[in-house]
């Protein structure tokens, strides 16, 4: 019997090799959204290994990888009557790319305006008929996230992303689902704690129950009993057992929602059923064993609190075994086609039409900043698709919600020139520390590796520099 010679240094794991790579940033163009058919959701293609993309109508959306007299070339057909066979062309030019109409019928449009040929920038949009791409010109990406990849199927959950970077992170997250490490949920309101709070506990393989518990809604005078139950005659009321949220959720996962609201007294009692795990139920005399897989979730600066005292350091140790940021809708726009086609199929009446939108309204969707995240989507198609009175919702529809006007007041104003100094500093102290590693200073600035490539990129950090060192 022949034995294969086994290299030394790798595994012989392809997908665990590729998770290993350090992440490169690396050129991408999106499919981010078909407007007037969303059903289609969305795609990613990896710009690095090829010259030129050709762009053009075809029976469903194909992309193929074809090599002819030495150029690498990637053939995109897009099922829309508003493209023309030949539309539009991508060339590599230089470092960067470039875009050229390649004679269509109805013209190609880069970020509104109609172009024959232009130099592409990060972020710039190009509209082709109905449907809108996006040029991304350098997403940190592992081997495998840079994979082409085409979410054309409605089964997309919501530990999907077409975005690199955070399909890195949630890479990471699946499989800590696995086991019973405390998941610490950070983000902003409306980015998505609680559903992937329900995904983490599906991919856990415990059979117990998801318990959620609101910490903001305890109240002082019942926190005891709220959370480990009481037994029957504890107290006037307490007419029957109760198990509380914490003896419910044996064999499952205890969801901690909100948990930067945790009073004072309830973190104290917390903190000591994760260190013993067991509880004394209200008017029990002997304590009860728990088996509790934990995930919580805030989008307060936990970190900060703790440093002000205003949250135990203990419990906020022992909450982020691992921790998550979910990234705001407005970094990842590209996800756009996959979210609106989940979210316009949950407001579906039975027996309408399928909805699509006007090419105005679908670039209004990915224009916005969206302040208050997938929420503030999902109720503005909401409240679009019950004004809509064809098959095409129109930016007029979209515009008429309230939210809308609570934009301009919720956006962070950007950091001012010595906040920005200091936050260059500690994250160039924490590239140092880390040895260039941009994991590990989004880890300990709680803050997703997309957020610090951006810093590191607009503060004109190399972090070759850091990595040269080690
Ligand atoms: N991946 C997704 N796909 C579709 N809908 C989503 C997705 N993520 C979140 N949503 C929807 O967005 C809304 C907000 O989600 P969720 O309540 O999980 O956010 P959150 O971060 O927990 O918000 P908060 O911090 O305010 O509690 C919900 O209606 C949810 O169904």
């Amino acid at each position: 019997m022949t034995q294969k010679p086994i290299s030394l240094g790798t595994t012989q794991d392809p997908a665990r090799e590729a998770r290993r790579a350090q992440p490169l940033a690396r050129p991408f163009l999106f499919v981010v959204l078909h407007c007037d058919q969303p059903a289609l959701g969305g795609a990613r293609y990896c710009l690095s290994q090829i010259d030129v993309v050709h762009i053009g109508r075809g029976p469903e959306r194909v992309a193929s990888r074809v090599r002819e007299g030495g150029a690498r070339r990637l053939e995109l057909r897009l099922p829309d009557v508003a493209i023309s066979k030949a539309h539009a062309r991508l060339v590599r030019s230089g470092d960067g790319w470039a875009f050229e109409d390649a004679g269509s019928r109805n013209g190609s449009f880069v970020n509104d305006s109609r172009v024959r040929k232009v130099a592409l920038e990060d972020g710039d949009f190009i509209e082709l008929g109905n449907v809108i791409l996006r040029y991304r010109a350098g997403l940190p990406s592992s081997p495998a996230s840079a994979a082409d990849l085409d979410l054309q199927s409605p089964e997309v959950g919501a530990l999907s992303t077409l975005v690199p970077p955070l399909a890195d992170d949630l890479d990471v997250l699946t499989r800590i689902a696995r086991a019973p490490i405390p998941v610490l949920l950070l983000g902003e309101s409306g980015t998505g704690k609680e559903v992937l709070a329900a995904g983490v506990h599906a991919l856990s393989g415990r059979t117990g129950p998801l318990v959620a518990v609101n910490c903001g809604a305890l109240t002082a005078s019942l926190l005891e009993s709220q959370l480990f139950g009481h037994v029957k005659g504890a107290f006037t009321g307490a007419i029957r057992d109760e198990p509380g949220y914490v003896r419910r959720a044996n064999g499952g996962t205890l969801f901690l929602d909100e948990v930067g609201d945790l009073p004072m007294p309830a973190q104290a009692a917390l903190l000591r059923v994760l260190e013993v795990s067991e509880v004394v139920p209200v008017g029990g005399t002997s304590p009860i064993k728990v088996d509790l897989r934990v995930v919580a979730a805030t989008h307060k600066p936990l970190d900060r609190m703790a440093i002000r005292g205003e949250f135990r350091v203990d419990l906020q140790a022992r909450l982020s075994g691992h921790r998550h940021m979910l990234a705001p809708l407005r970094d990842r726009i590209e996800d756009m086609g996959i979210l609106v086609r989940e979210l316009l199929r949950r407001s579906k009446v039975p027996g309408a039409p399928e909805l699509g939108f006007t090419v105005e309204a679908g670039k209004l969707l990915v224009q916005q900043r969206w302040p208050l995240n997938i929420r503030e989507l999902s109720q503005t198609l909401g409240v679009a698709a019950a004004l809509a009175d064809g098959p095409l919702i129109e930016s007029a529809h979209l515009e008429s919600t309230h939210l809308l006007e609570v934009r301009h007041d919720s956006v962070a104003p950007p950091e001012s020139e010595e906040e920005g100094g200091k936050l260059r500093g500690r994250i160039v102290a924490l590239l140092e520390k880390h040895r260039g590693s941009v994991s590990g200073v989004a880890r300990d600035m709680g803050k997703s590796r997309i957020q610090i490539h951006r810093w590191v990129q607009r503060f004109s950090i190399n972090i070759d520099a850091y990595r040269a060192r080690s």
